[in-house]
């Protein structure tokens, strides 16, 4: 199979008109992706503010159901404790929401030729160093990825400005080392030109948008140019294979604020393919390229395959229910069965990197195994970065570089890096494929309002929680303890 550059050429292999599931655990589940109005939060551009609501989105199945972004549960109940792999496994396979909107015609829109939209979702890059610091704050001020109690998400922005601030330096000679920016924006573009030109050959016209969480083009730019095009029908494709509160959860949460506020929007049919790590192209694709850099070795067959995944901490798992960690695991059993069947039977490990702060997150961490691996003797070593399909800091800067010069420090004497998918084209046409699958269960949003969010807005329990929340982030900001702990985050 090949492993070329799809973007900016017609696929040159035969195009599939469908592709199966690959999972070997989990049928096909209906799901249904519903939402709760949540809490203010406010974003940081170079020139701007935004100001917006951000939402809570449950994610359920018939198995399992129900998060927060709060620290609620995010996948609970008794049969999520039976089997928590299973059951995340389950809820995460499921590609479409809701039921088939047959020969959508909106009165409303009186539209009645359909107009079919893709919008990829992605995290957003600094593209210049003078855009590091507000894209750290965009990032810190989510509350899926800095989770505070309900009490105290009022200090969500001015954390996130004392974070971003204090940290910039160091990402911005991360950013630096990589030639000044991000190339997230470049690639992801190419991605969407390249899909658009997949579903083209396979017989589907489709406008294809990138929504960026944190940086240019933001999802409400995406989401604005959609409107503007009188799209009909729209898959929404988060570019994680595996799913997380942090990633795919977050966007999700953007893109149902959005949509709930807009009388437009909110009827618009829509499908979400919440991952897709378990798809056979994604599989093979991946198996294709760690194939040909174990072949770069002298000794193939030696060499130990490293995937190593992004982190998240250790409470999304443990308490919110994140299903990343065991959807990461399944992946990666998929793709070392996909090995197996061609033949290579070599050793592997999985590790998380790119830990931020003092919590503790998903471990083993990346660093800690490469010191252990090169103690206990492994010389041949193929880092395979797994949780994200294109390049940027995390692989280019951290794994190429750190974790690279760690693994040579610590014994191992042979290191090779799997290139992140980018445009290789099995994977552009798979996503394609995808899309064409989810596009049927396309179905327009509905909203509900979250009791709790109601007792919110009681004044007087509002201003209890003011009052009593500003003394104790008082007591907690300038404890010792607090104080060392953000020399530790930031450092
Ligand atoms: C699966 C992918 C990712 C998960 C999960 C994730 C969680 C997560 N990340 C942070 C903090 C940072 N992430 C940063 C960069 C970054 N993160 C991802 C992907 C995932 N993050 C990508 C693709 C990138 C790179 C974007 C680019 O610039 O090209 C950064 C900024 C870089 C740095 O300073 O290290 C931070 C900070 C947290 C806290 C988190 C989970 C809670
Ligand atoms: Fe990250």
């Amino acid at each position: 199979m090949d492993a070329t550059s799809f973007c900016g050429a017609l696929p040159q292999t035969k195009l599939s008109a469908s592709n199966r599931n690959f999972s070997r655990s989990c049928p096909r589940a209906r799901s249904v992706v519903s939402v709760a109005r949540h809490s203010s939060e406010e974003f940081q551009q170079p020139d701007k503010l935004y100001s917006r609501e951000s939402l809570v989105v449950s994610s359920f199945s018939s198995a399992n159901k129900g998060m927060t972004a709060s620290g609620r549960s995010y996948l609970s109940g008794p049969v999520m404790k039976r089997n928590p792999v299973r059951q995340a496994f389950c809820a995460a396979s499921v590609v479409g929401v809701g039921a088939y909107c047959e020969g959508f015609v909106d009165s409303h829109l009186h539209v009645t030729e359909e107009k079919v939209g893709v919008l990829l979702l992605n995290l957003g890059g600094p593209e210049t160093l003078n855009d590091v610091q507000p894209f750290l704050f965009n990032l810190f001020a989510d509350p899926d990825i800095i989770r505070l109690p309900r009490l105290f998400q009022f200090l969500q922005k001015p954390l996130a400005k004392l974070i971003s601030v204090l940290r910039a330096p160091k990402s911005k000679e991360g950013y630096a080392s990589i030639g000044g920016g991000s190339p997230l924006r470049k690639i992801t573009d190419e991605q969407a030109d390249g899909i658009k030109m997949a579903l083209k050959a396979k017989g589907l016209t489709a406008n294809v948008y990138v929504g960026m969480r944190y940086w240019y083009p933001f999802t409400e730019e995406a989401i604005h140019q959609i409107k503007k095009d009188k799209i009909t029908k729209l898959v929404v494709l988060p570019l994680y294979p595996q799913f997380s509160i942090s990633t795919t959860g977050s966007s999700l949460r953007v893109l149902q604020n959005i949509f709930s506020e807009d009388a437009y929007l909110s009827r618009l049919p829509i499908a979400i393919i919440q991952s897709w790590y378990q798809r056979e192209g994604y599989i093979k694709s991946m198996a294709d390229l760690i194939g040909e850099e174990l072949q770069k070795f002298a000794k193939p067959e030696e060499v130990m395959i490293f995937f190593s995944a992004h982190g998240v901490p250790l409470t999304y798992v443990e308490d919110a229910g994140d299903p990343y960690k065991d959807q990461m695991e399944e992946c990666i059993y998929l793709i070392m069965q996909e090995l197996k069947a061609r033949g290579s039977y070599n050793d592997h490990t999985l590790a998380y990197q790119s830990r931020v702060g003092p919590v503790q997150w998903l471990k083993p961490y990346t660093d800690e195994v490469l010191v252990e691996l090169g103690q206990k003797g492994v010389k041949s070593l193929l880092a395979v970065p797994v949780s994200f399909v294109s390049e940027h800091i995390e692989t280019l800067e951290e794994i190429d570089m750190e974790y690279k010069e760690l693994a040579l420090e610590s014994g191992i004497e042979n290191w090779g890096r799997v290139p992140a998918l980018g445009c290789t084209s099995s994977f552009i046409t798979d996503l394609a494929d995808a899309v064409i699958e989810a596009l049927p269960s396309a179905k327009s949003f509905s909203t509900t309002r979250s009791t709790s969010e109601e007792s919110d807005r009681d004044f007087l329990s509002y201003a209890i929680k003011m009052i009593f929340g500003s003394v104790l982030a008082f007591v907690l900001l300038f404890s010792p303890k607090v104080i060392t702990a953000f020399r530790n985050l930031l450092f």
